[in-house]
């Protein structure tokens, strides 16, 4: 793998494909520039701390990378050998400092992070023409269901457009890559049959935000149907740790706790706490790993399909639902202070009474079991916070 990598002659994409109402600016010509450079100096530049390690036949693009969970995967990939590519466009849907943090970190354990759009079709079939990839691991996304009351088109822009933008090169690569990708609990929206499962039925998303993920499985399934991409999809549960989310509510319960601001917890109907199932950052890993070590290859070439492809689902959960007030009082413990609190009835902003995942599928197909339980995750994740933001509590 390495030495065909570091073989392969430069390729500048020839099709100018782009989303539309998307315009690639000055920035994405600097990035084709960055990686071409890279390539042609192969020997010293970055890049070439991207290659799989001897053993590993694993060429892994991975979108999402500088956010939460694509950094840890990323590290969790690259540190046991495999060749590691990032991309992220760096929004500032959240702080992005704390993205470029991440970033930094990425790049002193040697994964080359692209700074890109996924709906930029040039820069990505440049990509695909330099490093034969052999999977993709599409963490890219709007996440939040909450912000989509203020910002729909941001989830078109990245969880439609952007998918699909990503899909067209993916299938048009040599070789195709196998696709592991973030779907969501929100998919399972209002269902009331716990714990959910991944054959009931997902057709009541409460949020844009589900409504978009439930549209990407879909659009999934489409381009294994047509194409033969090998598609794994993986539906997160509310998912925390080290290096977490600003705008969620264990991360932004904690400033607020620091900082004594008061914090507002939702109450369902009938004044009944709000539940999920929160997921430990570790756990998630080890099952996004096991998907991409059981992913079989895309069956498709030049754009088309030589026979049947993996297609699968699964739910990567904690299965122990906890509410948001017993969050909230774990928080409290371990920053030793009370929080100022505020209960309101949900409002209608796409949130779900509750999530709760049955995990025997991925258990039984992944080997997924999770460990870690909320304290003890939540006393990580409060450990890591209080010394990354040291300077300012
Ligand atoms: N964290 C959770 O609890 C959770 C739960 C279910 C599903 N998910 C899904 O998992 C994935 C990762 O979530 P996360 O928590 O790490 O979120 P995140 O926001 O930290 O990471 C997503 C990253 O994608 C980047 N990005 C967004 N749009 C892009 C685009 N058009 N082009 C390039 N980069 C783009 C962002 O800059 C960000 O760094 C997302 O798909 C999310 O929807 C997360
Ligand atoms: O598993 C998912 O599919 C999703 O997980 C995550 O969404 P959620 O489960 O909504 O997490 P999060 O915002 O932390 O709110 C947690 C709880 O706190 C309650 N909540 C929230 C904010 C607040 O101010 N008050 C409050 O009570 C709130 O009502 C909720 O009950 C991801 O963000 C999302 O990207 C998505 O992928």
């Amino acid at each position: 793998m390495s030495s065909s990598v570091a073989s392969s002659s430069l390729k500048t994409a020839s099709s100018l494909h782009l989303a539309p109402g998307f315009e690639p600016d000055r920035k994405a010509d600097q990035e084709i520039e960055r990686l071409c450079i890279s390539m042609e100096q192969w020997e010293e530049r970055a890049l070439k701390s991207c290659l799989p390690a001897q053993g590993s036949d694993k060429f892994i693009l991975i979108t999402g990378a500088a956010g939460f969970i694509g950094t840890h995967v990323a590290l969790a990939l690259k540190r046991r050998g495999d060749g590691v590519v990032g991309l992220d466009n760096f929004n500032d849907y959240y702080d992005p400092s704390l993205k470029a943090a991440r970033r930094a970190l990425l790049e002193k354990e040697g994964v080359f992070v692209i700074d890109g759009d996924l709906n930029d079709a040039r820069l990505l079939e440049t990509l695909f023409g330099i490093i034969p990839f052999t999977h993709v691991m599409h963490l890219a996304a709007q996440a939040g269901v909450r912000y989509a009351l203020e910002n729909p088109h941001s989830y078109v822009h990245s969880n439609i457009s952007g998918l699909i933008t990503l899909l067209q090169v993916c299938v048009k690569a040599n070789p195709q890559p196998a696709l592991i990708w973030a779907s969501s609990s929100s998919v399972y929206g209002l269902n009331t049959k716990v714990p959910f499962s991944e054959s009931d039925r997902t057709d009541s998303p409460a949020s844009l935000y589900a409504a978009t993920k439930k549209a990407g499985e879909e659009f999934m399934h489409t381009y294994n149907h047509i194409y033969g991409l090998s598609i794994t999809g993986l539906r997160f549960f509310t998912v925390y740790g080290p290096w977490g989310r600003p705008d969620m509510a264990y991360f932004s319960f904690t400033r607020d706790i620091l900082s004594n601001k008061q914090i507002t917890v939702f109450k369902g109907p009938d004044n009944t706490d709000l539940a999920r199932d929160f997921t430990y950052i570790d756990d998630v890993v080890q099952g996004c790993v096991a998907s991409l070590d059981t992913a079989q290859p895309s069956t498709g070439s030049g754009g088309k399909k030589r026979g049947p492809a993996q297609l699968r689902t699964f739910n990567l959960g904690n299965t122990t639902p906890v509410t948001v007030s017993c969050l909230v009082s774990t928080l409290e413990n371990l920053l030793g202070k009370e929080a100022n609190k505020k209960y309101i009835q949900m409002p209608q902003n796409g949130d779900v009474p509750f999530t709760h995942a049955d995990v025997s599928l991925a258990k039984a197909e992944l080997g997924y079991s999770p460990t870690t339980d909320l304290h003890s995750g939540l006393k990580r994740f409060v450990s890591w916070y209080l010394n990354y933001y040291k300077k300012e509590t």
